[in-house]
Order: C-alpha cells, then sequence, then structure tokens
C-alpha cells in the first residue's frame, strides 16, 4: 500500500463496530437462552474467527455485513467440536473462549495463527487450572495448542499482575458457572465491556475498585445489541486530524465508555482540539460523537492507570509525539511486547526508517520532536495496529510511504483505507 502526504481532513466519517463489544456480542449470545440480534457488528477478520469457533461448538449463527443473529444455545448446549477450533490472529477470542470451556465438560483444543502461538496464555490457563479445569499447552499451558476438558469449576479469588480485559473476562466467563463467588482483582481498571454486556444479558456481578465478583449458576438471555463505532479504529483518524495543518474532522458514532477514551485525554494533553457530544447509549455502553481540530501539539507522559485505557492506540500516539515540541515519554506499557507483534519494537523500528526520533525502552518509547518524517518502506509485520499507525505517518511524510503486509488491516478495520481516502484524498 502507498501512501502519499495528505491535504487536511474534512467532514465526518463513521468507523466499523468496536472489536471487543462485537466479539462479545456473539458469544454471549451464544451461551444465552433465546435469540440475540446484533447491528453495527464488526466483520472482521477476529470476529470472524469468534463466529467460527462458536459454530464449530454447535451454535447457529446468521452473519451478512454488520448484522448477526445468534441463536443461543444455553451454557450447556454446546458440543464437542469435532475439529480443533481455530482462533486466526485474535488474542480476545482465544482467551474468552478458554474460560467457556473449562465450563465444558468437553475435549476441545485452540490453535491460531504464528502471532498467537507466541502469545502468553498461562495468564489466563493457570487461573483456570485452579478452578479445576484440566488444560494443557506448549510451556505448561503458556502457548497453543491449548487442550481443554473443563467441567465443574470451584470459585477463585484471583489477583492479576497484568491489568488485562481478556483474563478478567474469561475468569467472570468461568466464574458463572463455577461453585461460590469468583473475584477477580486486577491493579488497573481495564475495560469493562464483559462486565455491562452481562448485567444486560440480565447476569449480577459487583463492582468495586479493581475488583469484580460473580456467583456460580447464572443463566444468560438473548438480547439485541447495537454496536458502537470502535474508539480504536477512530483513532487513526483523530491522530490524523490532530497532525495535518488545517484538519478539522468528526467521527460520528463512536463507543464513549471511560476505560476505552485514554485517547482524548492523550489528545487533549497534547494540545490538540477536541470536543465530545454524547448523544445515548446503546446496551449500557456511552456512545457519541468527536471531533478534533489540528493544533500545535506538546509532547507529554503516558503511564500508568492511563495505559489499560489506551493499550491498542499507543502505535498511533507514537506517529502524534513525533510532531509534538519536547520529550514524550510512554512507560509502563510492557503489555505491548505481547501483542500480535512486539509493538515496542515494531513501532520504534518503522517511524525510525520515517526519520523519527524513538527510543525504545522495556516498558515503553521515548520520542522526540517535532521531527520531520519522510516517505520510506515500511513494513506492519503483519500487526493491523502497526500498518494503519504507518499509513497515519505517511499523510504527513515528504514523500510516498510504502506499506508491505496491508492486509493485516482486516484484522480489525477491513475497509481502512477506503474511508481514509474518502476524508484525506
Ligand atoms: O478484552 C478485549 O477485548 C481486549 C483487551 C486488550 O487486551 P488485554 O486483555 O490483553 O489487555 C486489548 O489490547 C485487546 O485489543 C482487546
Ligand atoms: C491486541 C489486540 O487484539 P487481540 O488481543 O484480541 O489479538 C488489538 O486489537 O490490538
Amino acid at each position: 500500500m502507498r501512501v502519499e502526504p495528505a491535504r487536511a481532513l474534512r467532514g465526518a466519517l463513521t468507523v466499523p463496530g468496536d472489536k471487543s463489544i462485537s466479539h462479545r456480542a456473539v458469544l454471549l449470545g451464544a451461551l444465552a437462552e433465546g435469540r440475540t440480534e446484533i447491528t453495527g457488528f464488526l466483520p472482521g477478520a477476529d470476529c470472524l474467527s469468534t463466529i467460527a469457533c462458536l459454530r464449530r461448538l454447535g451454535v447457529a449463527i446468521e452473519q451478512e455485513g454488520d448484522r448477526v443473529t445468534v441463536h443461543g444455545a444455553g451454557w450447556y448446549g454446546l458440543r464437542e467440536p469435532e475439529d480443533v477450533l481455530d482462533v486466526g490472529n485474535s488474542g480476545t477470542t482465544i482467551r474468552l473462549l478458554a474460560g467457556v470451556l473449562a465450563t465444558q465438560p468437553f475435549h476441545s483444543v485452540l490453535v491460531g495463527d504464528a502471532s498467537i502461538a507466541r502469545r502468553p496464555m498461562r495468564r489466563v490457563t493457570a487461573p483456570l487450572r485452579a478452578m479445576g479445569a484440566h488444560i494443557d499447552g506448549r510451556a505448561d499451558g503458556e502457548y497453543t495448542p491449548l487442550a481443554i476438558r473443563g467441567g465443574p469449576l470451584s470459585a477463585i479469588q484471583h489477583v492479576s499482575p497484568v491489568a488485562s480485559a481478556q483474563v478478567k473476562s474469561a475468569l467472570l466467563l468461568a466464574g458463572l458457572q463455577a461453585d461460590g463467588e469468583t473475584a477477580v482483582t486486577e491493579p488497573y481498571r481495564s475495560r469493562d465491556h464483559t462486565e455491562r454486556m452481562l448485567r444486560a444479558f440480565g447476569a449480577e456481578l459487583t463492582v468495586d475498585g479493581t475488583t469484580v465478583r460473580v456467583r456460580g449458576g447464572q443463566r444468560l438471555i438473548g438480547q439485541r445489541v447495537d454496536v458502537p463505532g470502535d474508539i480504536s479504529s477512530a483513532a487513526f483518524f483523530l491522530v490524523a486530524a490532530a497532525l495535518v495543518p488545517g484538519s478539522d474532522l468528526v467521527v460520528r458514532g463512536v463507543g464513549l465508555n471511560p476505560t476505552r477514551t485514554g485517547i482524548l485525554d492523550v489528545l487533549r494533553a497534547m494540545g490538540a482540539a477536541v470536543e465530545v457530544e454524547e448523544t445515548g447509549e446503546a446496551c449500557g455502553e456511552p456512545v457519541g460523537n468527536v471531533r478534533v481540530r489540528h493544533a500545535p501539539l506538546a509532547a507529554t507522559e503516558i503511564g500508568g492507570a492511563l495505559i489499560p485505557r489506551l493499550i491498542d492506540e499507543l502505535p498511533v500516539i507514537a506517529v502524534l509525539a513525533t510532531q509534538a515540541e519536547g520529550t514524550t515519554v510512554i512507560r509502563d506499557a510492557q503489555e505491548l511486547r505481547v501483542k500480535e507483534t512486539d509493538r515496542i519494537a515494531t513501532v520504534a523500528a518503522e517511524l525510525s526508517k520515517m526519520g523519527a526520533r524513538i527510543e525504545a525502552t522495556a516498558d515503553g518509547l521515548i520520542i522526540h520532536g517535532p521531527t520531520p518524517l519522510h516517505g520510506a518502506r515500511c513494513d506492519s509485520h503483519g500487526d493491523h495496529r502497526i500498518g494503519m499507525a504507518l499509513a497515519v505517518a505517511g499523510l504527513i511524510a515528504d514523500g510516498p510511504t510504502e506499506i508491505a503486509r496491508p492486509e493485516a488491516m482486516a484484522v480489525s478495520f477491513p475497509d481502512f483505507f477506503d474511508r481514509l481516502r474518502a476524508v484525506a484524498g
């Protein structure tokens, strides 16, 4: 994919449905009793992997574009799959499904692509084993393939060393069928879509600071879910508008869950003009429009509790920081090293090719700005967020930028380039 320097980004656009919420809507719909109708579903490769795995577990699902109907099987209506469950590139699919399969009295095997094979799984397999599930995987349950034979579980009180919504969600799902009350505590609050959607599907849970508790033996009832636009996808456009002089862009209908809006805090802290208009609520999630206008940018520091609120936006935030006056420091973001790629290494390597002054640290990045970027031959490394961050960098470079392996974008944003072309030329 070739990206040319852009004109100002103006006008309004929408972005595809939220990836985290789309996964959860089909998954809870499958486990619920009755029908779940989903609109605004993200038909990206990751969410389609979740649908494929659920079909293999015997769940009837109709999907056409962003409309999905799930015929709920009920929690114990899943059946032993005849073949392996392939999660593709999706960490959310494998970790949330592991929590569900731990409750099921049959054998299943979870596999994924080469990236999934390198991502850590013991963070979910260890506590699920402690609840009573039989799980095996390479390196004592750390890596795929994961073989799971579930059954009756006992509740645990788990203190997670990482703020991870995937870990929290896996244990809450398992906890819904465990004997007793399961509690999950994390160092900082991660995205809470599972908690919100479980309540919408009729489950009870309590939230106390960074601890979530759920009692076992609960049923879910099918619902209508209208998935808001993905703020993580909107982020590429919001950052592009903040970067390109003369820009004035609105993204409509985007999810504004406070556990996800760290990108807006950073844009404001760096000096961009940001206006947020909350327009309503869908399935317990606030939704609205976000307007960003270009303005001179200043460096900022990003760490601590802010990190889980913008974890997937850090690659494009690094691009933003290359144009900010001063030194931007990103710390406490060691989780970036275990995403689709080691995003600390891939961001630093690729932006360096474009002339950025950027250093990788053990837990983040240090970026000096402002630094003019020049067009270069770059590589997404097969990581959707790296590819899209590089495309945004290409908009402000002084020549054409070539991005190898652009097909990775289909994981979370299949028509990213079409929508970018529409607002940036
Ligand atoms: O629960 C989710 O939907 C997600 C949680 C985050 O991962 P972790 O749980 O590993 O932090 C995030 O990076 C991922 O894109 C989606
Ligand atoms: C990390 C991501 O997703 P997952 O963990 O589901 O692969 C992402 O979308 O940036």
